[in-house]
């Protein structure tokens, strides 16, 4: 795939670049997506959806599924089947509908009877299906950490995970790029949690916000893959749409054997490599943001409040409100300070721990699970805590550190050695905290009530939550160790070669018995595809607006974690902003503005803080939002991913960054006065009719919104332009057509394709790139 451009490009110009299908005039573009992982809490929507259109996932060799969320980390020595291994209701539907959906529409998957079974994030690259070069999503935000190969990847909503799933392609927009260079060697104790810590720490939790980021210089160059998948990973927290790293060799000798990476040194090895090197920005490629930090001043750092950006040095104090000059940082402190039940002025390493959790997408990596161990070797971790608990990100993962003893040195020093899985990162399996507990976290999230409803999360790397561990406190990893050195080279890990998929006749008879596609794909442009309705048409919106001055509100303050174990997407309303309307004992928090009237009748949202609805990709904010009769929100600035969520579902997120007009609004909402939305006219009113504003809206979601078009059957209009695109890359890249595991589906001759024929024979346990038979494919 030779980049097409002539003037310097950066790595993120020259995937996306690659990967345009099709660009409108006012800049949208149908942007083709190689690679698609797929989870049990975002995707049941998805796939209803595509069963209700009566349509068919169109690329299953370049489509992998697992269960990660919502399974417990107990011991699976007896499991048999998840339906009955997970005992919680709600998670158990989740995992048992995903089961269903990956054998009806014959997708790969990995479930808790496979050593490859792991978070999402972790499975991906450690598989070899994440490759340089690729365009990589999930219905999760973290899918950020796939660009640490110089893949584009980014996190999706349930709506975007149904349109790939029938297009293989995205309607996007080109984001901002921006580069953050990290030059010097670091220190000994700092490691690639601490960069990251840092870089977010310094240009905020919106400091990304419209922008993919790179990363770059020495100190980012000398990191090994996992490390760098760590600094991605959490490039969501700083706002951006997605972080990459360019490849280099690092890189080609990570994926050098994995089963789904080209065979080492085979023709489409090299061809693939020479692709890839070709992927680093030119010299003289332009940025709109640069950032450059040294790596000397990075010390171990870890978070006191319940943003990612609260961050401070470990040998630092706890800020207080008078740390800060703007007032709504200073509120937000109070209320951080509060809510975490510390002092401003006490020590970071005076404050008290009761868990520790080594785990989740940003840490639970082999070379994570090594150097945690080597602090707690031949050490027990204090008496002060309840429990200290090590979450493997993958089945491969932990049987690695099993061969190597690192389980060992854990159980020895007091520690839970447990299963794969999303753990206590989010807590929306056993995993959890307790109310006012307090944790030491390997995560990427210290949100309010993430790890727990009232729980206290500090981020941190894994070697200082080692150090944390022993000394029952928030701790300083150099003083427990002398040698703490910087993650450098790559590990060496065994894959399984286990893979679960359907490969009973049935099973694929259920599949070639799935209906075609809207017929030709010949839909006529006012009107939504062949069995799926749209949504009502969006014109004029007019009703009384809540006023809510707060910046930074997460996806997890508008709806927490328990709520996300619906398979559905209606009832969301009653538990929209949870954490915020209701008391611990359930009771209704009178001062929050939907428990005050007129606002308890709100349809319109005005947020007069920024970046609304950042954090987690969860389309059930939107969700939650709409059920409740919310169809609109004004606020100064959003998060990428709730933005085009909120699109998605026939709403309208008004940016409105003009102080000025949005305090006029925000008036008129105080005084519980009704405004008016005109989308056609792109104007505010108030009650009278008068214009308070107007605002921008891109011209192709002001047209699907207007005429109330489900925007996948828009792109299933496109189908010639895509099979020519896929042709086109089979051609260049044969290397991204399913291979290993997923290879079936190409030898089967058949692409999926909507309007397509498809013939799908039961064919024979296959091998992976590298030769080997699989072991038992199916174990449901
Ligand atoms: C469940 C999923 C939508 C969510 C995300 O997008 O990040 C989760 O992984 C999280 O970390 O909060
Ligand atoms: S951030 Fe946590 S919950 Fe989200 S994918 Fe990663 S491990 Fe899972």
């Amino acid at each position: 795939m030779p980049s097409a451009a002539r003037q310097p490009q950066t790595l993120y110009d020259k995937v996306f670049n690659d990967h345009i299908v099709n660009q409108q005039d006012d800049g949208t573009v149908l942007l083709y997506i190689d690679r698609h992982l797929v989870h049990e809490v975002t995707s049941p929507q998805a796939f209803e959806g595509l069963e209700n259109a009566g349509r068919k996932v169109r690329r299953p060799d370049c489509t992998l599924a697992t269960t990660d969320h919502n399974v417990p980390t107990t011991p699976r020595k007896n499991f048999k089947n998840v339906a009955d291994f997970v005992k919680e209701d709600d998670s158990r539907l989740q995992c048992t509908t995903l089961e269903e959906n990956v054998k009806k529409f014959g997708l790969t998957y990995f479930g808790l009877g496979s050593a490859n079974q792991g978070i999402v994030h972790i499975i991906g690259p450690e598989q070899g299906f994440t490759l340089p070069g690729t365009t990589v999503v999930c219905g999760d935000s973290h899918t950020s950490t796939h660009g640490a190969f110089g893949s584009l990847a980014f996190g999706i909503g349930t709506s975007e995970v149904e349109h790939v799933l029938a297009t293989q392609c995205l309607l996007t927009k080109k984001s901002k790029n921006m580069r953050i260079q990290v030059d010097g060697p670091l220190s000994p104790g700092v490691s690639s949690k601490d960069i990251i810590l840092h870089v977010i720490g310094h240009i905020g939790t919106a400091g990304g916000t419209g922008a993919v980021v790179e990363y770059c210089g020495s100190a980012i160059r000398g990191l090994s893959m996992e490390a760098r998948m760590s600094i991605c990973n959490m490039s969501v927290e700083a706002g951006a749409r997605a972080g990459m790293i360019a490849p280099d060799q690092i890189t080609y000798d990570y994926l050098r054997g994995r089963p789904l990476a080209p065979t080492p040194d085979s023709a489409e090895w090299k061809k693939a490599v020479s692709y890839w090197s070709s992927l680093a920005s030119d010299p003289e490629a332009k940025y709109d943001t640069e950032v450059f930090l040294d790596a000397k001043d990075i010390t171990p750092t870890v978070s006191w409040g319940t943003s990612p950006q609260d961050v401070v040095p470990i040998t630092g104090v706890v800020p207080g409100p008078d740390d800060f000059t703007d007032k709504a940082k200073k509120e937000s402190c109070e209320r951080a300070l509060k809510y975490m039940g510390l002092t401003a002025g006490t020590k970071m390493e005076d404050i008290e721990l009761d868990k520790v959790f080594i785990g989740s997408c940003t840490n639970a990596r082999i070379e994570d699970l090594r150097a945690a161990a080597k602090v707690v070797e031949g050490k027990k971790i204090a008496n002060n805590l309840t429990r200290a608990m090590v979450v493997p990100g993958s089945g491969n993962v932990k049987n690695q550190a099993e061969k190597e003893g690192l389980d060992k040195i854990f159980l020895d020093a007091g520690f839970e050695w447990r299963e794969a899985g999303c753990s206590m990162c989010l807590g929306m399996n056993p995993d959890i905290l307790s109310p006012r507990e307090r944790c030491a976290s390997t995560s990427n999230r210290n949100f309010e009530g993430r790890q727990g409803a009232y729980g206290r999360t500090h981020l941190m790397s894994p070697v200082m939550a080692a150090a944390a561990a022993i000394v029952g406190k928030l701790a300083d990893v150099r003083k427990l160790m002398d040698n703490a050195t910087p993650q450098k080279g790559s590990p060496t890990l065994e894959i399984s070669e286990h893979v679960d998929e359907p490969s009973d006749s049935e099973d694929m008879e259920r599949i070639m018995d799935l209906p075609q596609d809207g017929t030709s794909g010949a839909t006529s442009h006012s009107l939504p595809a062949k069995g799926s309705p749209g949504f009502p048409k969006f014109e004029t919106w007019k009703g009384i607006a809540a006023p809510l001055d707060r910046a930074n509100v997460d996806t997890d303050a508008i709806i927490p974690k328990q709520f996300l174990k619906t398979i559905k997407r209606t009832g969301l309303g009653k538990a929209l902003f949870n954490p915020l309307r209701f008391n611990e004992d359930g009771s209704e928090n009178p001062s929050f503005v939907l428990n005050q009237d007129p606002y308890r009748k709100s349809k319109i949202l005005v947020v007069t803080g920024v970046n609304f609805g950042c954090g987690s990709s969860r389309e059930h904010a939107p969700w939650a939002l709409l059920d409740y009769g919310i169809k609109c929100v004004i606020a100064p600035s959003y998060a990428d991913i709730f933005f085009n969520n909120t699109f998605k579902n026939g709403m309208l997120p008004i940016a409105m960054p003009d102080e000025s007009k949005l305090n006029a609004i925000a008036e008129k909402a105080k005084a519980g006065e009704e405004i008016e939305v005109d989308l056609p006219n792109q104007v505010i009113k108030d009650a009278q009719g008068n214009k308070l504003a107007d605002f921008e809206v891109e011209e192709f979601r002001k047209h699907c919104l207007v005429n109330g078009l489900d925007d996948i059957g828009l792109t299933m209009q496109m189908d010639e332009k895509i099979s020519k695109f896929e042709d086109r890359r089979t051609l260049d890249a044969p290397w991204l057509d399913g291979s290993g595991y997923l290879a079936k589906w190409r030898k089967q001759g058949e692409k999926n394709a909507p309007g397509k024929p498809v013939k799908v024979e039961p064919v024979p346990v296959p091998k992976t790139n590298r030769g080997q038979p699989l072991i038992d494919p199916n174990d449901w």
